[in-house]
C-alpha cells in the first residue's frame, strides 16, 4: 500500500531566528549558505522500502517534513517506525526508492540532525553530571580532548543557554544516574540540541514517563519547534500526550504509511484502509484518541534495537 498525502504542510516555516544561532558554539560556526538548505522538506521519503533479516519491514513509504513542522511516526510495535528514521539518517540501507535528508543523501547530513535514539536508562551509579551529557552533544566527538580556552568557555555557555532552555537548570550538576526518567530526557533533548540542528529526530522520547511528565516532555519539545524553529519529526507509541501539537502524522502499517494531518489520518475509514482490516478510532470524553483493532506488526522482534 502506498502512502496517501491527504494534506500538504500547512504550516510555514517559523520567523523567528532559530535556535541554530543561539545555541552554535564557536566549535561549530554558523555555515556558509548550504546550496542544499532551500526552503524544500528537510525530510523526503519517496516510494522507499526496507529489508531487514530477509522480511521486508515496509515499502512504497513516501514521506515527508517540512521546516518547522511537528511530525508524529505512529503505528504498532514492530512496524518499523525506528528503521523509518534511521533509514533517514542513512544507518540502514534502502532495498528501493529514495530518502533526502536537509537535500542530501542519507547520512550526508547527519551533523546537522540532532538525533535521540530510543531510550536507554542511565546506571543509577552513572557519575556523569548533566551538564556533562549535554556537552557530549558539543564535543563528544573529541573523544575527551578539551577544547582550547576560549571555545571551552563558549561552550560552556552553550551548554547553560541550553540547560535552561529545556529547564533543567535545577538539576543539572547532579550526576545523571540519580536523576529522574523526566529530567534524563530533558538533559537529552538538550543534548540532541547543541549542535543547533534545523531537525530533531526523537525515538519515542515519551517512552517510560509517567503521565505528568510526558505531557511536560511533550510541552517542551512543541515548545522547541514553535519557537526556536527547529522541525521535529518524533516516533511516539502513544499520540495523546502531542496529539495537540501536532502538525501532521505518518502512519505506519504493514506495507505502507499515510500522512496527512492526526484528524485525517487517526480515523477509522483511514486507519481500516491502511491495514486491510476493520479498525475503529474512539474518543474519549477527555478527547484521548483509543484505536482498536490495530494488528502488531509480524512477531520478528529478535534483536529488535540490536544494530544501534
Ligand atoms: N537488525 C535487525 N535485523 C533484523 N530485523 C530487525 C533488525 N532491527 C529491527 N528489526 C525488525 O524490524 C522491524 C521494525 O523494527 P522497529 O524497531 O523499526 O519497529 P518499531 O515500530 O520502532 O517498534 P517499537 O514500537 O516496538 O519500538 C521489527 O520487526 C524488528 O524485529
Amino acid at each position: 500500500m502506498s502512502l496517501v498525502n491527504l494534506r500538504s504542510p500547512v504550516r510555514p516555516a517559523p520567523s523567528k531566528p532559530s535556535l541554530a544561532g543561539a545555541a552554535r558554539p564557536a566549535s561549530a560556526p554558523r555555515r556558509a549558505k548550504d546550496p542544499h538548505a532551500a526552503d524544500g522538506p528537510l525530510v523526503e521519503v519517496a516510494d522507499a522500502s526496507v529489508v531487514m533479516g530477509g522480511r521486508t519491514v515496509w515499502s512504497t513509504v513516501s514521506a515527508s517534513v517540512a521546516p518547522g513542522e511537528f511530525v508524529a511516526i505512529l503505528g504498532p510495535n514492530g512496524v518499523g517506525k525506528s528503521t523509518l528514521l534511521k533509514a533517514c539518517l542513512g544507518l540502514i540501507p534502502l532495498a528501493s526508492g529514495r530518502v533526502r535528508l536537509l537535500g542530501r543523501a542519507p547520512g550526508g547530513a547527519n551533523a546537522e540532525v540532532g538525533y535521540l535514539p530510543q531510550r536507554r536508562s542511565f546506571d543509577a551509579s552513572l557519575r556523569v553530571r548533566g551538564l556533562d551529557v549535554v556537552r557530549l552533544g558539543l564535543d563528544g566527538d573529541r573523544w575527551g580532548l578539551p577544547l582550547p580556552g576560549r571555545r571551552s568557555r563558549e561552550a560552556a555557555a552553550t551548554v547553560a543557554r541550553l540547560v535552561e532552555l529545556v529547564g533543567a537548570g535545577a538539576y543539572a550538576h547532579r550526576p545523571v544516574g540519580q536523576l529522574s526518567g523526566g529530567e534524563q530526557q530533558r538533559l537529552l533533548i538538550a543534548q540532541a540540541l547543541a549542535r543547533g540542528p534545523r531537525l530533531l529526530m526523537l525515538d519515542e522520547p515519551l517512552d517510560s514517563l509517567d503521565l505528568p511528565n510526558q505531557a511536560a516532555v511533550a510541552g517542551l519539545i512543541s515548545r522547541i519547534c514553535r519557537d526556536e524553529g527547529v522541525a521535529v519529526m518524533m516516533v511516539a507509541h502513544d499520540v495523546n500526550p502531542i496529539l495537540g501539537y501536532l502538525d501532521r502524522v505518518i502512519y505506519l502499517g504493514q506495507g505502507g504509511a499515510v500522512s496527512g494531518t492526526p484528524d485525517e489520518v487517526i480515523t477509522s475509514d483511514t486507519l481500516s484502509r491502511l491495514y486491510g482490516t476493520p479498525i475503529e478510532v474512539l474518543t474519549a470524553s477527555d478527547g484521548r484518541l483509543v484505536v482498536v483493532g490495530q494488528p502488531e506488526a509480524p512477531a520478528q522482534h529478535t534483536d529488535r534495537h540490536g544494530d544501534r
